[in-house]
Protein backbone atom coordinates (compact mmCIF):
# COMPACT_ATOMS: atom_id res chain seq x y z
CA UNK A 1 0.00 0.00 0.00
CA UNK A 2 1.29 3.79 -0.54
CA UNK A 3 1.58 6.03 1.99
CA UNK A 4 -1.99 7.10 3.38
CA UNK A 5 -3.52 10.34 1.92
CA UNK A 6 -5.44 11.82 4.87
CA UNK A 7 -8.08 13.78 3.42
CA UNK A 8 -10.80 15.91 5.58
CA UNK A 9 -14.37 15.29 3.47
CA UNK A 10 -17.42 17.25 4.26
CA UNK A 11 -20.87 16.16 3.63
CA UNK A 12 -22.32 19.67 4.18
CA UNK A 13 -26.36 19.93 4.61
CA UNK A 14 -28.77 22.47 3.83
CA UNK A 15 -31.09 21.52 6.77
CA UNK A 16 -33.59 20.34 4.09
CA UNK A 17 -32.36 16.59 3.35
CA UNK A 18 -29.82 18.02 0.78
CA UNK A 19 -26.03 17.81 0.06
CA UNK A 20 -23.71 19.92 -1.36
CA UNK A 21 -21.63 17.93 -3.94
CA UNK A 22 -18.76 20.00 -5.98
CA UNK A 23 -17.19 18.48 -9.92
CA UNK A 24 -13.23 17.77 -9.32
CA UNK A 25 -11.67 19.22 -11.87
CA UNK A 26 -10.71 17.35 -15.41
CA UNK A 27 -7.10 17.58 -14.62
CA UNK A 28 -7.09 16.24 -10.57
CA UNK A 29 -6.99 12.78 -9.43
CA UNK A 30 -10.22 11.23 -10.21
CA UNK A 31 -11.10 14.62 -12.31
CA UNK A 32 -14.48 15.02 -13.57
CA UNK A 33 -16.35 13.27 -11.07
CA UNK A 34 -18.36 14.65 -8.07
CA UNK A 35 -17.22 14.91 -4.75
CA UNK A 36 -17.64 15.77 -1.12
CA UNK A 37 -16.08 19.44 -0.66
CA UNK A 38 -12.68 18.90 0.90
CA UNK A 39 -9.01 18.08 0.73
CA UNK A 40 -5.50 16.56 2.14
CA UNK A 41 -4.90 17.23 6.26
CA UNK A 42 -1.63 18.99 6.23
CA UNK A 43 0.47 18.28 9.25
CA UNK A 44 0.06 19.54 12.31
CA UNK A 45 -3.93 20.28 11.89
CA UNK A 46 -5.84 18.63 13.30
CA UNK A 47 -8.69 17.06 10.98
CA UNK A 48 -11.75 19.54 11.84
CA UNK A 49 -9.38 22.76 11.08
CA UNK A 50 -8.52 20.75 7.91
CA UNK A 51 -11.93 20.61 7.04
CA UNK A 52 -12.74 24.17 8.13
CA UNK A 53 -9.44 25.50 5.86
CA UNK A 54 -10.46 23.12 2.60
CA UNK A 55 -14.11 24.60 3.40
CA UNK A 56 -13.26 27.99 3.28
CA UNK A 57 -10.20 27.88 0.56
CA UNK A 58 -12.82 26.29 -2.21
CA UNK A 59 -16.01 27.34 -0.81
CA UNK A 60 -15.65 30.42 1.65
CA UNK A 61 -17.96 29.38 4.42
CA UNK A 62 -16.54 28.42 7.87
CA UNK A 63 -17.74 25.02 9.54
CA UNK A 64 -19.71 25.84 12.88
CA UNK A 65 -20.67 22.11 13.38
CA UNK A 66 -19.37 18.75 12.24
CA UNK A 67 -20.03 15.23 13.45
CA UNK A 68 -18.27 12.03 12.40
CA UNK A 69 -20.00 10.04 9.57
CA UNK A 70 -17.23 6.87 8.27
CA UNK A 71 -14.10 6.67 7.27
CA UNK A 72 -12.63 4.58 4.26
CA UNK A 73 -9.37 3.63 3.33
CA UNK A 74 -8.79 3.34 -0.19
CA UNK A 75 -6.46 2.10 -2.56
CA UNK A 76 -6.59 3.58 -6.33
CA UNK A 77 -3.64 1.94 -7.10
CA UNK A 78 -1.64 5.23 -7.98
CA UNK A 79 -2.17 6.35 -4.61
CA UNK A 80 -4.27 5.53 -1.16
CA UNK A 81 -6.32 7.48 0.71
CA UNK A 82 -8.00 7.69 4.01
CA UNK A 83 -11.29 9.91 3.53
CA UNK A 84 -12.40 11.21 6.79
CA UNK A 85 -15.90 12.18 6.38
CA UNK A 86 -18.43 14.35 8.48
CA UNK A 87 -21.51 15.96 8.43
CA UNK A 88 -21.71 19.46 8.45
CA UNK A 89 -24.62 20.42 9.89
CA UNK A 90 -23.69 24.23 10.36
CA UNK A 91 -21.82 26.55 8.74
CA UNK A 92 -21.68 30.63 7.87
CA UNK A 93 -21.53 32.29 4.65
CA UNK A 94 -23.22 31.13 1.83
CA UNK A 95 -21.11 28.35 -0.64
CA UNK A 96 -19.75 29.43 -4.13
CA UNK A 97 -17.16 27.70 -5.90
CA UNK A 98 -14.07 29.42 -5.48
CA UNK A 99 -11.51 27.69 -7.96
CA UNK A 100 -14.26 27.84 -10.32
CA UNK A 101 -15.82 24.28 -9.62
CA UNK A 102 -19.54 23.39 -10.36
CA UNK A 103 -21.58 22.80 -7.09
CA UNK A 104 -24.91 21.27 -6.90
CA UNK A 105 -27.03 20.76 -3.89
CA UNK A 106 -28.78 17.37 -4.05
CA UNK A 107 -31.31 16.02 -2.47
CA UNK A 108 -29.78 12.71 -0.16
CA UNK A 109 -32.07 9.93 -2.15
CA UNK A 110 -30.46 11.03 -5.41
CA UNK A 111 -27.12 10.93 -3.98
CA UNK A 112 -26.88 7.03 -5.92
CA UNK A 113 -27.72 8.92 -9.27
CA UNK A 114 -24.43 10.56 -9.76
CA UNK A 115 -20.95 9.40 -10.50
CA UNK A 116 -18.30 9.65 -7.32
CA UNK A 117 -14.83 8.49 -6.78
CA UNK A 118 -14.54 4.61 -6.23
CA UNK A 119 -13.27 5.49 -2.72
CA UNK A 120 -16.70 7.19 -2.45
CA UNK A 121 -19.62 4.59 -2.68
CA UNK A 122 -19.50 3.25 0.60
CA UNK A 123 -19.51 6.80 1.70
CA UNK A 124 -22.96 7.39 -0.39
CA UNK A 125 -24.26 4.33 1.23
CA UNK A 126 -23.38 5.67 5.14
CA UNK A 127 -25.01 9.31 4.04
CA UNK A 128 -28.36 7.77 2.91
CA UNK A 129 -28.86 4.68 5.28
CA UNK A 130 -30.47 6.30 8.35
CA UNK A 131 -29.01 5.22 11.78
CA UNK A 132 -31.88 2.71 13.34
CA UNK A 133 -32.31 -0.25 11.95
CA UNK A 134 -35.08 -2.71 13.77
CA UNK A 135 -34.45 -6.76 13.43
CA UNK A 136 -38.05 -8.37 13.80
CA UNK A 137 -38.47 -10.59 16.84
CA UNK A 138 -41.01 -12.95 18.51
CA UNK A 139 -44.44 -11.91 18.20
CA UNK A 140 -47.72 -14.09 18.96
CA UNK A 141 -50.28 -13.22 15.83
CA UNK A 142 -50.03 -11.29 13.07
CA UNK A 143 -51.87 -8.39 14.57
CA UNK A 144 -49.24 -8.88 17.61
CA UNK A 145 -46.70 -8.76 14.50
CA UNK A 146 -48.08 -5.58 12.73
CA UNK A 147 -48.45 -3.85 16.14
CA UNK A 148 -44.73 -4.02 17.43
CA UNK A 149 -44.02 -3.36 13.94
CA UNK A 150 -45.95 -0.01 13.69
CA UNK A 151 -44.81 1.05 17.41
CA UNK A 152 -41.12 0.46 16.38
CA UNK A 153 -41.84 2.53 13.00
CA UNK A 154 -43.26 4.62 15.13
CA UNK A 155 -40.19 5.36 17.30
CA UNK A 156 -38.35 6.90 14.20
CA UNK A 157 -36.91 3.13 12.75
CA UNK A 158 -36.19 3.86 9.00
CA UNK A 159 -34.58 -0.05 8.18
CA UNK A 160 -36.26 -2.71 9.28
CA UNK A 161 -34.76 -6.35 8.83
CA UNK A 162 -37.60 -8.90 8.51
CA UNK A 163 -36.29 -11.93 10.39
CA UNK A 164 -38.53 -14.54 11.18
CA UNK A 165 -36.88 -18.00 11.05
CA UNK A 166 -39.41 -19.56 12.48
CA UNK A 167 -42.63 -19.45 9.97
CA UNK A 168 -42.58 -21.36 6.70
CA UNK A 169 -42.47 -19.56 3.16
CA UNK A 170 -46.02 -18.63 3.25
CA UNK A 171 -46.02 -16.96 6.36
CA UNK A 172 -42.76 -15.29 5.73
CA UNK A 173 -44.54 -13.81 2.40
CA UNK A 174 -47.58 -12.50 4.20
CA UNK A 175 -45.68 -11.26 6.86
CA UNK A 176 -43.54 -9.17 4.43
CA UNK A 177 -46.25 -7.80 2.11
CA UNK A 178 -47.44 -6.93 5.59
CA UNK A 179 -44.09 -5.06 6.48
CA UNK A 180 -43.68 -3.49 3.70
CA UNK A 181 -47.38 -1.75 3.53
CA UNK A 182 -45.87 -0.34 7.15
CA UNK A 183 -42.78 0.60 6.36
CA UNK A 184 -44.23 2.81 2.94
CA UNK A 185 -46.70 4.56 5.50
CA UNK A 186 -43.75 5.50 7.64
CA UNK A 187 -41.21 6.07 4.56
CA UNK A 188 -38.88 3.45 6.58
CA UNK A 189 -37.28 0.39 3.85
CA UNK A 190 -37.41 -3.41 4.63
CA UNK A 191 -34.94 -5.72 3.72
CA UNK A 192 -35.41 -9.42 4.22
CA UNK A 193 -33.63 -12.14 6.15
CA UNK A 194 -34.01 -15.42 4.71
CA UNK A 195 -32.45 -17.89 2.72
CA UNK A 196 -34.48 -17.35 -0.26
CA UNK A 197 -34.90 -13.63 0.38
CA UNK A 198 -33.77 -12.61 -3.26
CA UNK A 199 -36.61 -14.76 -4.48
CA UNK A 200 -39.25 -13.05 -2.28
CA UNK A 201 -38.12 -9.48 -4.03
CA UNK A 202 -40.45 -11.12 -7.13
CA UNK A 203 -43.59 -10.32 -5.28
CA UNK A 204 -42.97 -8.28 -1.87
CA UNK A 205 -41.79 -4.56 -2.87
CA UNK A 206 -39.15 -4.54 -0.36
CA UNK A 207 -36.07 -2.78 -0.98
CA UNK A 208 -33.35 -5.28 -0.53
CA UNK A 209 -32.18 -8.67 1.62
CA UNK A 210 -29.50 -9.15 4.76
CA UNK A 211 -27.49 -12.17 4.68
CA UNK A 212 -26.58 -14.15 7.50
CA UNK A 213 -22.61 -14.78 8.01
CA UNK A 214 -23.22 -18.38 7.31
CA UNK A 215 -24.66 -17.32 3.52
CA UNK A 216 -22.05 -14.01 3.68
CA UNK A 217 -19.21 -16.66 3.41
CA UNK A 218 -20.88 -18.29 0.68
CA UNK A 219 -19.97 -15.35 -1.57
CA UNK A 220 -22.98 -15.29 -3.26
CA UNK A 221 -23.29 -12.59 -5.90
CA UNK A 222 -25.49 -9.86 -5.24
CA UNK A 223 -28.24 -8.62 -7.20
CA UNK A 224 -27.78 -5.06 -8.24
CA UNK A 225 -30.35 -1.88 -7.44
CA UNK A 226 -31.35 -2.92 -3.65
CA UNK A 227 -29.35 -2.57 -0.26
CA UNK A 228 -27.80 -5.38 1.05
CA UNK A 229 -27.02 -6.16 4.30
CA UNK A 230 -24.71 -8.64 6.23
CA UNK A 231 -24.51 -9.77 10.02
CA UNK A 232 -20.79 -9.92 10.36
CA UNK A 233 -19.02 -10.88 13.80
CA UNK A 234 -15.45 -10.14 13.13
CA UNK A 235 -12.71 -8.66 10.74
CA UNK A 236 -12.61 -11.21 7.98
CA UNK A 237 -16.83 -11.21 7.69
CA UNK A 238 -16.64 -7.39 7.36
CA UNK A 239 -13.91 -7.11 4.71
CA UNK A 240 -16.18 -10.30 2.78
CA UNK A 241 -19.36 -8.22 2.77
CA UNK A 242 -17.48 -4.85 1.68
CA UNK A 243 -16.00 -7.17 -0.82
CA UNK A 244 -19.02 -8.28 -2.21
CA UNK A 245 -20.25 -4.67 -2.51
CA UNK A 246 -22.61 -4.96 0.63
CA UNK A 247 -24.07 -1.39 1.50
CA UNK A 248 -24.18 -2.03 5.14
CA UNK A 249 -23.25 -4.03 8.00
CA UNK A 250 -24.32 -5.19 11.58
CA UNK A 251 -21.14 -6.18 13.57
CA UNK A 252 -21.89 -8.22 16.57
CA UNK A 253 -22.73 -9.01 19.47
CA UNK A 254 -21.24 -5.66 21.16
CA UNK A 255 -22.63 -6.00 24.29
CA UNK A 256 -24.34 -9.16 25.80
CA UNK A 257 -27.65 -9.98 24.83
CA UNK A 258 -30.59 -12.29 25.51
CA UNK A 259 -31.14 -12.84 22.08
CA UNK A 260 -27.60 -14.89 21.76
CA UNK A 261 -26.54 -15.85 25.75
CA UNK A 262 -23.64 -17.62 24.68
CA UNK A 263 -21.78 -15.41 22.23
CA UNK A 264 -18.95 -13.55 23.83
CA UNK A 265 -19.45 -9.83 23.29
CA UNK A 266 -16.95 -7.76 21.45
CA UNK A 267 -17.15 -5.26 24.00
CA UNK A 268 -17.16 -1.14 22.81
CA UNK A 269 -13.27 -1.26 22.15
CA UNK A 270 -13.58 -3.81 19.71
CA UNK A 271 -16.31 -2.58 18.45
CA UNK A 272 -14.76 1.12 17.85
CA UNK A 273 -11.46 -0.99 16.18
CA UNK A 274 -13.69 -2.81 13.68
CA UNK A 275 -16.11 -0.33 12.64
CA UNK A 276 -13.05 2.39 12.00
CA UNK A 277 -11.10 -0.28 9.77
CA UNK A 278 -14.41 -1.38 7.71
CA UNK A 279 -15.15 0.11 4.29
CA UNK A 280 -18.72 -0.11 4.50
CA UNK A 281 -21.37 1.32 7.39
CA UNK A 282 -21.49 -0.61 10.41
CA UNK A 283 -24.17 -0.51 12.80
CA UNK A 284 -23.76 -1.90 16.32
CA UNK A 285 -25.63 -4.60 17.89
CA UNK A 286 -26.03 -6.73 20.88
CA UNK A 287 -27.44 -5.19 24.03
CA UNK A 288 -28.01 -1.71 22.41
CA UNK A 289 -30.74 0.89 23.47
CA UNK A 290 -31.39 4.18 22.31
CA UNK A 291 -29.22 5.95 24.63
CA UNK A 292 -25.99 4.11 22.52
CA UNK A 293 -26.57 6.25 19.46
CA UNK A 294 -24.95 9.40 19.98
CA UNK A 295 -21.57 7.51 21.27
CA UNK A 296 -21.73 4.78 18.11
CA UNK A 297 -22.17 7.80 15.78
CA UNK A 298 -19.67 9.64 17.45
CA UNK A 299 -17.15 6.93 16.92
CA UNK A 300 -17.77 6.90 13.56
CA UNK A 301 -20.59 3.79 13.28
CA UNK A 302 -23.57 4.01 11.53
CA UNK A 303 -25.98 3.49 14.39
CA UNK A 304 -27.05 0.98 16.33
CA UNK A 305 -29.62 -1.98 15.12
CA UNK A 306 -31.71 -4.35 17.67
CA UNK A 307 -34.50 -5.96 18.24
CA UNK A 308 -35.60 -5.50 22.03
CA UNK A 309 -35.23 -1.91 22.00
CA UNK A 310 -38.07 -1.48 19.06
CA UNK A 311 -39.80 -4.33 18.98
CA UNK A 312 -40.68 -4.98 23.51
CA UNK A 313 -40.30 -8.21 25.12
N1 LIG B 1 -12.23 16.08 -1.42
C1 LIG B 1 -12.51 14.85 -1.80
N2 LIG B 1 -11.50 14.02 -2.20
C2 LIG B 1 -11.84 12.77 -2.59
C3 LIG B 1 -13.19 12.31 -2.57
N3 LIG B 1 -13.20 11.02 -3.01
C4 LIG B 1 -11.93 10.66 -3.30
O1 LIG B 1 -11.56 9.58 -3.70
N4 LIG B 1 -11.09 11.74 -3.06
C5 LIG B 1 -9.65 11.68 -3.25
C6 LIG B 1 -9.20 12.41 -4.50
C7 LIG B 1 -7.81 12.87 -4.12
O2 LIG B 1 -6.91 11.82 -4.40
C8 LIG B 1 -7.88 13.08 -2.61
C9 LIG B 1 -8.19 14.51 -2.20
O3 LIG B 1 -7.24 15.32 -2.66
P1 LIG B 1 -7.50 16.82 -3.19
O4 LIG B 1 -6.77 16.94 -4.46
O5 LIG B 1 -8.96 17.14 -3.23
O6 LIG B 1 -6.83 17.58 -2.00
P2 LIG B 1 -6.47 19.14 -1.91
O7 LIG B 1 -7.71 19.96 -2.04
O8 LIG B 1 -5.67 19.26 -0.65
O9 LIG B 1 -5.66 19.37 -3.23
P3 LIG B 1 -4.24 19.87 -3.64
O10 LIG B 1 -3.89 21.00 -2.76
O11 LIG B 1 -3.33 18.68 -3.49
O12 LIG B 1 -4.45 20.21 -5.08
O13 LIG B 1 -8.97 12.27 -2.16
C10 LIG B 1 -14.20 13.19 -2.16
O14 LIG B 1 -15.41 12.88 -2.12
N5 LIG B 1 -13.82 14.45 -1.79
Amino acid sequence: MHKLIHVAVGAITDGSGNILLAKRPGHAHQGGLWEFPGGKVEPNETLLQALDRELFEELDIRVVSAEPVIEIIHDYGDKTVWLDVHWVTAFTGTPRGKEGQPLRWVPVNELPQYEFPAANYPIVNALTLPDKLLITGAFNSVDDFTGRLEAALQQGVKLVQLRAHEVNDTDYEQLAGLASERCNLYGARLVLNRHNAADFLNSIPAQGIHLSSAALEKAPVLPADIIVGASCHNQSQLQQAAKLGAHYATLSPVLPTKSHPDATPLRWNNFVHLAKKATLPVYALGGMNEEHLPPVKQKGGQGIAGISCWWGN
